[in-house]
């Protein structure tokens, strides 16, 4: 299907969501379950040169053979664990491209090191930048994006850099001959969906009815699709494209600014929050760093093994325990003096859902003079509430992901991050 024609199809299924062109968010997108699209090429999978030096005929890599590796989003909160694990972890990188659009201070001192790191400012949107960036690159590892749930873009924005942006990114190593593509999608991919349902310790294969309203789940839910059936387009040099899809559940860990934000607000309510979320409401949580290390085993092992792991998605899973999201929160927020007030929530659901649409609404009135983006809205108060754990070792069994940090090392840099944002912040 060529690509004006695939974006054409997309931009339909976009519309059924509601989307830019379809007006208000009055339509739904839906995903076909969890265990996402199996699309598997048979082809010649152009091996690497396992020792740094040897070329063979592959278009794109470093000077002396040894993988080139674009991050794009290296700058954000996973960003930048990715690539300070590609600097510490991937032992054959000769080269680090770190494509942000806001490229962080930070990345002075990785200039230093035997790795040549490259820092490029750009837009995924934009087309020509990303190819720029992409060219001559061995795998690209694309975690850049709008994690935007609270109302700060539009959805207009939001399509376009979630969805076109990601576009961008498979059309820039299809025309300059990169093989390897690993995305950063989301368990919101599959839900909480617009009824509510729980997805209790499922994993890729569980069924389950992917059916979004709000244009953040709705955009990773077209991207992953176009990610995954991008899975043996061929490249640049006839070589096919090897693509796969990684959905952590919520993220957490050194630089996670929603703890930053809760920290700062039970120290403005004297040392206290108050619970709003049933504390048998199970959500998924997963350590950064973990997160990270799945992404570059998989850039690793994609070419590999890319007929086993070419076109699949993956849930990003450690030992961090269920728990809901409040009580999660607490296992760092405790240790750093805060303390959960209530055993139950202390407001009634209904007087949360009256507040959630009161936010909306105030948030809808003063965005000509301001930007009102609470933590409460109907649709975090509906993820919130609604229980979404996995329970997988599908990254296990295809790539021997095991956590690289056990839930005490996870909660203890978690812990000692924290303490540190109030000095920092003082
Ligand atoms: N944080 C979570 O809990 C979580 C959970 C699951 C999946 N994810 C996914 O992980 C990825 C990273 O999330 P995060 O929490 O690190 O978010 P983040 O906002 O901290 O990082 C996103 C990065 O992308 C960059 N970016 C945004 N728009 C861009 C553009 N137009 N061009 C180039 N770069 C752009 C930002 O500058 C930022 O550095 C996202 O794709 C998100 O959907 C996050
Ligand atoms: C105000 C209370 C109701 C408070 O408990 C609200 C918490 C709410 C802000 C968070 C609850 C669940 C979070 C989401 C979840 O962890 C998974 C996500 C997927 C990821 O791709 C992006 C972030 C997020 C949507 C995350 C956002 C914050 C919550 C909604």
């Amino acid at each position: 299907m060529p690509v004006e024609e695939r974006v054409a199809t997309r931009g339909r299924l976009w519309q059924e969501c509601g989307g830019p062109r379809g007006g208000g968010w009055a339509g739904l997108c839906s995903w076909n379950g969890p265990g996402g699209r199996r699309s598997r090429r048979k082809g010649r999978v152009c091996f690497w040169p396992a020792r740094p030096g040897r070329r063979e005929d592959s278009p794109s890599g470093g000077q002396s053979g040894r993988p080139v590796t674009v991050a794009a989003g290296g700058c954000g909160f996973l960003g930048e664990h990715v690539v300070r694990m590609l600097l510490q972890r991937e032992p054959r990188l000769c080269e680090l491209r770190i494509f942000d659009l806001h490229l962080g201070p930070w990345l002075d001192e990785l200039k230093t090191g035997p790795v040549r790191v490259t820092a490029i400012q750009g837009d995924v949107t934009q087309a020509h930048e990303v190819a720029a960036a992409v060219a001559g690159t061995h795998v690209v590892i694309h975690t850049a994006g709008l994690v935007d749930v609270f109302g700060k873009a539009s959805p207009e924005t939001i399509h376009e850099v979630n969805v076109q942006g990601t576009q961008n990114v498979i059309e820039a190593c299809v025309q300059t001959g990169t093989q390897f593509l690993v995305y950063t999608s989301s368990m919101e991919v599959v839900g909480p969906n617009v009824k509510g349902h729980p997805f209790y310790r499922g994993n890729e294969d569980t069924p389950y009815e992917a059916v979004h309203r709000h244009p953040y789940p709705c955009s990773k839910a077209l991207a992953e699709r176009l990610v995954l059936e991008a899975n043996g387009r061929k490249v640049r040099g006839g070589l096919p494209l090897v693509t796969c899809a990684l959905r952590p559940t919520g993220i957490y860990g050194e630089g996670h600014q929603i703890m930053r934000d809760f920290y700062h607000q039970g120290l403005r309510l004297g040392g206290r929050l108050f619970r709003a979320i049933p504390a048998s409401v199970e959500h998924g949580r997963v350590y950064v760093g973990n997160v990270a290390w799945m992404h570059v085993l998989v850039a690793r092992e994609l070419e590999q093994r890319a007929a086993l792991m070419g076109g699949q998605v993956y849930f990003c899973y450690d030992k961090s325990p269920y728990k809901s999201y409040e009580d999660f929160n607490m296992e760092f927020l405790r240790p750093c003096g805060l303390r959960l007030v209530g055993t139950r929530p202390l407001l009634p659901y209904w007087l949360l859902v009256f507040l959630a649409a009161l936010n909306a609404l105030l948030q809808w009135l003063l965005r000509p003079l301001l930007l009102y983006a609470p933590l409460l809205n109907p649709y975090t108060l509906a993820v919130a509430n609604t229980t979404f754990t996995v329970s997988t070792n599908k990254a296990q069994r295809h790539f021997g992901y095991e956590p690289l940090f056990s839930w005490e090392d996870s909660r203890t840099r978690t812990i000692r991050w924290v303490q540190g944002v109030e000095s920092s912040s003082q």
